[in-house]
């Protein structure tokens, strides 16, 4: 399983969590309590190895600033949490990752309508458009027809629901903020049991390899 930690803020916590296993790390460059500046982000990337890939979390941004904002930090994703539409998504000359808030079934109608690199399915946001530690009812999920191999799970995930998270919806990757902090800060033994938890089904396989 792949794991995004996001709403990285500090070089400690970046290393944290690269350190501890986590494949990608999100910047949010939107409003939020997390926001980073360009030059923040740009420093933080430079001090991870580079197989950590960087995502800038972006709402309703210009594509000028986008772009600019991605080339000076040099990030690897654009994640767009807000209301762009499909055009917009497959203008940008990045990978992206659309986020979709999901409250009910009729939220996933509109997946269809993009293409893009990922599906990411977050929880509404309550004051900002996302990172509210609030996880959705995954059952919804039930009946999606978009390969899982393109879905990020997000929303409300901690070390203790990741793993019913992943055996219920299966995504490529799950995503988490809220539940690697304490008092709004990232905490580093909340990172590492994070990762723990959702890299366990590797730990698993490479176990029964032993046993058989
Ligand atoms: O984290 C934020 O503050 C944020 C602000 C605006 C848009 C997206 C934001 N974060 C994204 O929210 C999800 C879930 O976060 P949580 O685990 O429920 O706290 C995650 O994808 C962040 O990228």
């Amino acid at each position: 399983m792949k794991v995004k930690i996001c709403g990285i803020m500090s070089e400690e916590a970046a290393l944290a969590a690269s350190e501890a296993g986590a494949d990608l790390l999100g910047f949010v460059f939107a409003e939020s309590k997390r926001k980073v500046t360009t030059e923040q982000a740009a420093y933080i990337i430079q001090q991870v190895p580079q197989h950590v890939k960087s995502v800038g979390v972006f709402v309703n941004e210009s594509y000028e600033n986008i772009i600019h904002i991605a080339e000076t930090a040099k990030l690897d994703y654009i994640q767009l949490h807000g209301d762009e539409p499909p055009e917009f998504c497959k203008s940008l000359p990045y990978p992206v990752i659309k986020a979709f808030s999901i409250k009910e079934q009729d939220d996933l109608n509109q997946l269809a309508e993009y293409e893009c690199d990922f599906y990411l399915l977050d929880s509404p946001g309550v004051k900002y458009r996302g990172g509210s530690g609030i996880p959705f009812d995954w059952s919804l999920l039930e009946h999606l027809d978009i390969p899982r191999e393109k879905i990020i799970l997000a929303g409300g995930l901690d070390h203790e629901n990741v793993k019913k998270a992943m055996t219920t919806v299966k995504p490529a990757i799950v995503d988490v903020s809220s539940g690697v902090e304490t008092n709004g800060v990232k905490d580093v033994r909340k990172i590492q049991e994070f990762l723990a938890a959702a890299k366990i089904e590797e730990r698993e396989d490479i176990g029964s390899l032993h046993i058989t």
